[in-house]
């Protein structure tokens, strides 16, 4: 068995290799019926062998973990077995947290935390296919492995909400399952109101119901200062000017959770994120696909306001927002109801997430290029109308004050961390030259990105897969 010589030729995923004849491929010929019974048994013992070495090796991959997770029902004492088990307290004062949206970036890297610290953390999430569902399976898989079972469902589903508060007496919900993305508003507006809207009065009916009902901590936006243009954005700032439909949704969820809590007592914190990348992160961001078109060699439009002026964004790195969610939900004070009725004024909060310092959007552009050692094809556009705004600033003192949230990451750090931290899947392309069209076998690991060599790392084609080719002759 040898190794292919060179690189060139990786395919950028499994099952599209083409093949160059050899010149042992020249020397075959066809001629007996003998050798076509050859031929095609060795073609039958490719398949089997396909077969073979994707269920074995994948055995030891997330493949067969991803597969034997996916829950399309529900219910029954082993899967209350382990619902409870995933929500069980570890550690002393732990908490008991349902995290929706634990799938999800945000919710993934919350959800990895407060089980690291010993709290119970059951996930909820209803894989929809806003993205490619996959990374959600592969954050599923991390996230089983460290004893966090994620239900498969939506929060629209107010028989499985009351049905895991019948089996868990949640302390808290983290609460992040949401239709995310500014421009895709334009695009599927259903999708917001169903989500951002209907979902988040499902999860409150059923959480002011429960006994004792939970302290809530939930993911609001920037975007909700839509065209202030007063900066920096404080908590105190106008937020009745929506530049997107997203935006809309999350302002009327700011204003769903101040009439929770004034007729039930719930206990509600919002956190406004400000544009939150990083490892693991979505692929609709455009630091993310930004990312993989730069590798690709495709061209990347960077957005321009009117008279050249700059587009920039507070973006925020993951592991402060991680801290800011965990500080929000040790700060919550208990809602102050039972059973739908309030029995004295609750705890309501809103703070901004940023990281206080605005980078323009080609000044990412900048950064990404020097991480990847790839010079972007660039197009500069008009901001479009679809729901962007110009600018977004975070004024942090009230998260400073009351969480201790103090962000830690600028641009540069977080980008670093987000090209080379992530886990890289390789697949291993296997060939055999027996004919014009030769059968191919593959199989896949997983490496950390860190270990990659760099000119590995420049090959990845997509930002999390990367094929190596072997030829056995
Ligand atoms: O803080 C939030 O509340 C939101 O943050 C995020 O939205 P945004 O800040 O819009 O992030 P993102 O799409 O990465 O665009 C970044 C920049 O690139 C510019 N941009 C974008 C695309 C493009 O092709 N060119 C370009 O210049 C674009 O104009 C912008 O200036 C979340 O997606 C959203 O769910 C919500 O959480």
């Amino acid at each position: 068995m040898k190794q292919m010589s060179h690189i060139d030729n990786i395919p950028t995923s499994p099952g599209k290799f083409k093949m160059e004849k050899s010149l042992y491929m020249h020397r075959f010929r066809w001629q007996s019926c003998l050798t076509k019974l050859t031929f095609w048994s060795f073609v039958f013992l490719g398949l089997i062998l396909v077969f073979f070495f994707r269920t074995s090796s994948s055995s030891s991959s997330s493949d067969v973990l991803r597969r034997s997770l996916k829950t399309s029902s529900w219910g029954g004492p082993v899967w209350e077995k382990r619902v409870r088990l995933s929500a069980r307290v570890r550690s002393k004062n732990g908490i008991s947290v349902l995290v929706t949206g634990a799938a999800g970036f945000v919710g993934s890297h919350v959800s990895s935390a407060l089980r690291r610290r010993g709290d119970g953390v059951l996930g909820l999430d209803n894989f929809n296919d806003y993205y490619d569902p996959s990374l959600k399976r592969d954050r599923q898989a991390l996230l089983e492995h460290s004893g966090v079972y994620i239900v498969e469902g939506d929060i629209n589903d107010m028989v499985l909400l009351n049905k895991l508060f019948e089996v868990v007496a949640f302390t808290h919900v983290m609460h992040l399952a949401a239709q995310a993305g500014v421009r895709y508003a334009m695009e599927n507006p259903t999708s917001y109101v169903h989500s951002n809207i209907a979902g988040l009065v499902s999860l409150l009916e059923v959480c002011k119901e429960a006994n004792p009902q939970p302290a809530i901590v939930w993911a609001s936006s920037s975007s909700v200062y839509g065209l202030n243009s007063k900066v920096p954005f404080s908590e105190k700032d106008r937020t009745d000017q929506p530049a997107s439909l997203y935006a809309a949704t999350k302002k009327a969820g700011e204003e769903i959770a101040h009439s929770y809590n004034h007729i039930y007592g719930l206990s509600l914190t919002g956190l406004r994120f400000f544009t939150v990348y990083g490892p693991w992160g979505r692929p609709d961001m455009a630091y993310f696909f930004f990312t993989k078109d730069i590798l690709k060699g495709k061209s990347i439009q960077i957005f321009e306001a009117a008279n050249h002026g700059t587009v920039a964004r507070d973006f925020t790195y993951i592991d402060d927002i991680v801290k800011g969610c965990l500080a929000a939900l040790d700060t919550s004070e208990k809602s102050t109801g039972s059973g739908g009725k309030k029995k004295g004024p609750a705890q309501l909060r809103v703070f901004n997430l940023g990281n206080t310092s605005p980078v323009p959007v080609s000044n990412l552009v900048n950064i990404l290029e020097r991480l990847l050692k790839v010079k972007a094809k660039k197009s500069i556009k008009k901001l479009p109308r679809n729901g962007d705004v110009q600018f977004t600033h975070a004024n942090i003192s009230a998260a400073q004050r009351e969480l201790g949230y103090q962000p830690s990451t600028d641009l540069q750090a977080g980008l670093k961390k987000f090209v080379r931290c992530s886990i890289v899947r390789i697949y291993f392309v296997v060939t055999h030259g027996l004919s014009n069209n030769p059968y191919v076998i593959y199989f896949q690991v997983e490496v950390d990105r860190q270990k990659l060599p760099s000119r590995l790392l420049a090959c990845a084609i997509e930002a999390t897969e990367l094929s190596l080719c072997l030829l056995i002759s």
